[in-house]
């Protein structure tokens, strides 16, 4: 018999290279069909390739803001001139086709879905120490200096946050990959309030 799989979405949190992005794109190869990313609004330009309603729901800033007004948004923040935001409504469509809902967010983002009350479970990834996330950042090779140094700082905000009680359902210590899969799958697919 197929276990009855937890419905609601999936927040992934955890300082920039610590693999969160890593950890649910096995979860996604090796579960085919069972997950799908959430699609965000943002009010920035799509980049060459990056398709309306896949990558982003790319809209105006007043249509933004007119969604936000509505209480429209499960999180939402401003990064530089450009606004990006969760939609309570694409969560509940995505949820609807039968898929459980990953959410890769940061910790402002955590704060305010737990704030609204929404269903959801929390995961925070954490590195085995400092130092390892940053050989991590440093070995991606896709940031600058400076970049990696804003990161490090962000990670302790993090980090610290990440031990206010109640707020994580599971921290997983993404030390060995496999090992830290293995965790991660075993939350996701536990029976709905085994854990209750
Ligand atoms: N358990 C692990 N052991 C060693 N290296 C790892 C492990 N998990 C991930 N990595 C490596 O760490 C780097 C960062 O991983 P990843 O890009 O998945 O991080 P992220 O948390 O998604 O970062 P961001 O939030 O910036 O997108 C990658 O080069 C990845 O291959």
């Amino acid at each position: 018999m197929a276990p009855t799989r937890d419905p609601r979405p999936l927040v992934i949190s955890g300082p920039s290279g610590v693999g969160k992005g890593t950890l649910y794109n096995l979860l996604f190869q090796r579960h085919p069909d069972t997950f799908t990313l959430s699609v965000s609004h943002t009010t920035r330009r799509p980049r060459p390739g990056e398709q309306d309603g896949v990558h982003y729901h790319f809209v105006t800033k007043e249509q933004f803001l007119e969604l936000k007004a509505q209480n429209g948004f499960l999180e939402n923040a401003q990064f530089g001139d450009n606004f990006y935001g969760t939609s309570k409504a694409t969560i509940e469509e995505q949820t609807a086709k039968g898929r459980t809902v990953v959410l890769d967010i940061e910790v402002e983002g955590v704060k305010q879905i737990r704030a609204s009350g929404f269903p959801a479970r929390y995961v925070f990834i954490a590195p085995p120490s400092e130092e390892e996330l940053e050989r991590r950042l440093r070995g991606r090779g896709t940031e600058t200096e400076e970049s990696i140094l804003k990161r490090l700082k962000q990670a302790k905000v993090e980090l610290e946050y990440s031990k206010v009680p109640g707020i994580h359902d599971k921290i997983i210590v993404n030390d060995d990959l496999e090992r830290a899969y293995k965790e991660l799958e075993e939350f996701v697919f536990a029976e709905p309030n085994a854990s209750a």
